[in-house]
């Protein structure tokens, strides 16, 4: 059976973070690929700043060069709060030769139990966490933990960067900046 990887996040931008963690676990887990999952609008944070097929944009750079990633619209192509449950439920429907892994930080474990429909979520995917600085990992939730090497950085800290016209040198993959320059993504927003 075909294992996949699955990072759902705002990527408002994306940083080495995401890409760090999705390589890790891929080669953790032996998964034969990772999917990347844009959201529309995140379920319990403030919305993106930027629209949804700019980040998805973003992430098709940010990706290029690893043959194993790939960017999945699945998300964006869906209007109001982009909740797993129903995300997951549409890519079992349409893969069910995939057994599919949701990889997650530790900022997202506490929350975890409350997401909508865990109880059956639980089910459909295997949670796997990573350490975030300031966060604590360990849950009595059935999430498989990967060690990563630790990494502190944000897409909130990287916003304020690009707004105030600071350096993002090697925290953001240089495509990627080079792509926000061009279309001018975070100026004084
Ligand atoms: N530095 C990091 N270490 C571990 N996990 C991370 C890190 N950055 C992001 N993640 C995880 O990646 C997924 C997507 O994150 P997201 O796109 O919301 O980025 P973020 O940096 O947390 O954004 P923001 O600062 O805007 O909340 C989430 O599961 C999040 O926990
Ligand atoms: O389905 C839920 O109830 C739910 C609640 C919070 C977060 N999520 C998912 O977790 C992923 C990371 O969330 P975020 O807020 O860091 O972008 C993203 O794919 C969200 O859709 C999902």
């Amino acid at each position: 059976m075909m294992r996949v990887g699955i990072l759902g996040g705002t990527f408002d931008p994306p940083h080495i973070g995401h890409l760090i963690i999705a390589e890790e676990v891929r080669i953790a887990l032996s998964l034969d690929e990772v999917w990347f999952i844009p959201s529309n609008e995140p379920p319990h944070k403030d919305k993106a700043t930027i629209v949804a097929n700019e980040r998805f944009a973003m992430l098709q750079v940010a990706i290029e060069n690893n043959s194993a990633f790939n960017v999945n619209s699945i998300e964006m192509d869906r209007l109001g709060k982009s909740y797993t449950f129903d995300t997951m439920k549409l890519l079992r429907e349409k893969h069910p030769g995939i057994e599919f892994y949701f990889i997650i930080g530790a900022d997202m474990v506490e929350f975890l139990p409350r997401w909508q429909n865990i109880s059956d979520l639980v089910q459909m995917v295997t949670f796997v966490g990573v350490e975030r600085p300031g966060y604590r990992l360990e849950t009595d939730f059935p999430v498989k933990q990967v060690e990563i090497p630790s990494i502190e950085i944000s897409s909130t800290v990287l916003r304020e960067r690009l707004r105030n016209n600071q350096s993002v040198k090697y925290l953001i993959p240089q495509s990627v900046e080079a792509y926000i320059k061009e279309k001018q993504l975070y100026e004084q927003r």
